[in-house]
């Protein structure tokens, strides 16, 4: 879907199907979709029957929308995200979420570590992205400005909202897993191969902590249209970096990770969640 009046069908036809009106979206990563599962007084939707809904075609990624209650507040739940690699037009549908009220887009991601300090099982706040696919023109924002969503020239610095990385952090000392989270820097790429050693490298010396394929696309687009940004990313395993290193990546092993993690994201997610202030969104203040 591309304009305006398709996203509003859309979030037109949910709201006209639920009567939840949700304050958070959350787009839930490969194999971290049972985030979705703990909602109370769940709707829910497979993206084929929702108007205007591309589909998730990723093994991990189950292709629902589910609406529900978390801690008093009403959120929606992507389970299962489009990814460049798969084909998709460059993901706009954190638009409809917009449209439908909400106020904070929650982004999660399984990725791969260039950091000697972030092991597998590590939780990484993103404190910023290198938007690889959008640097060289692969930007969901190509085309004709849509004033109605926001500005032709967006500002991305602070696009990870300082705040909600602050929370996270005393939300991780009070679960007791301080010791395995820390802030860093997403890279995307556009896949679906995972790196070369001579690509791993030029990251690693370019600075960036986590890499992954996916995330960068949806936060321009919710911060395009004025929503507020937290997301982290669960280390599913190393990027080799070494030619002596005979050990390489595989999406099971991803989705493996993600599944012996999956309780921790959730609570630090759901706790996080329970303490955020929302600025009700209801007026939409940035949609026309
Ligand atoms: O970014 P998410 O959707 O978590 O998935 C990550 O895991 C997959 C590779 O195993 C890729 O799709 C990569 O982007
Ligand atoms: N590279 C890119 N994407 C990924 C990785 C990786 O090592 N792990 C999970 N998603």
């Amino acid at each position: 879907i591309y304009i305006h009046d398709e996203y509003q069908k859309t979030a037109d036809w949910l709201m006209s199907q639920t009567k939840h009106r949700p304050q958070v979206a959350i787009i839930c990563g490969s194999g971290l979709g049972m985030l979705a599962d703990t909602l109370k007084c769940q709707d829910s939707f497979a993206y084929s029957d929702i108007p205007g809904f591309p589909q998730s075609t990723v093994q991990g990624h189950a292709g629902r929308l589910v609406f529900g209650e978390l801690k008093g507040k009403t959120c929606v739940c992507m389970q299962g995200r489009f990814h460049m690699y798969e084909g998709h037009s460059l993901c706009k549908v954190v638009r409809v979420f917009k449209l439908l009220g909400v106020d904070t887009l929650i982004v999660t991601n399984a990725a791969g570590s260039l950091a000697d300090g972030l092991q597998p099982g590590d939780i990484m706040v993103i404190k910023d992205h290198v938007n690889f696919p959008g640097m060289g023109g692969l930007n969901p924002l190509t085309g004709p400005n849509d004033d109605k969503f926001g500005p032709r020239f967006p500002a991305m610095s602070g696009c990870y909202d300082k705040g909600l990385r602050c929370v996270a952090m005393e939300v991780a000392k009070q679960l007791g897993v301080a010791n395995i989270m820390q802030e860093g820097v997403y890279a995307m790429v556009g896949g679906p191969n995972f790196e070369s050693i001579a690509e791993a490298r030029l990251l690693h010396r370019l600075g960036v902590d986590a890499v992954g394929m996916s995330t960068a696309p949806e936060v321009v687009v919710a911060t395009h249209c004025g929503l507020r940004v937290f997301g982290l990313s669960l280390i599913t395993n190393k990027v080799v970096k070494s030619y002596e290193d005979s050990e390489s990546v595989n999406h099971d092993g991803v989705l493996e990770v993600g599944r012996l993690r999956s309780h921790t994201v959730q609570q630090l997610v759901t706790e996080l969640i329970s303490r955020m202030e929302i600025n009700n969104n209801t007026t939409t203040d940035n949609v026309a």
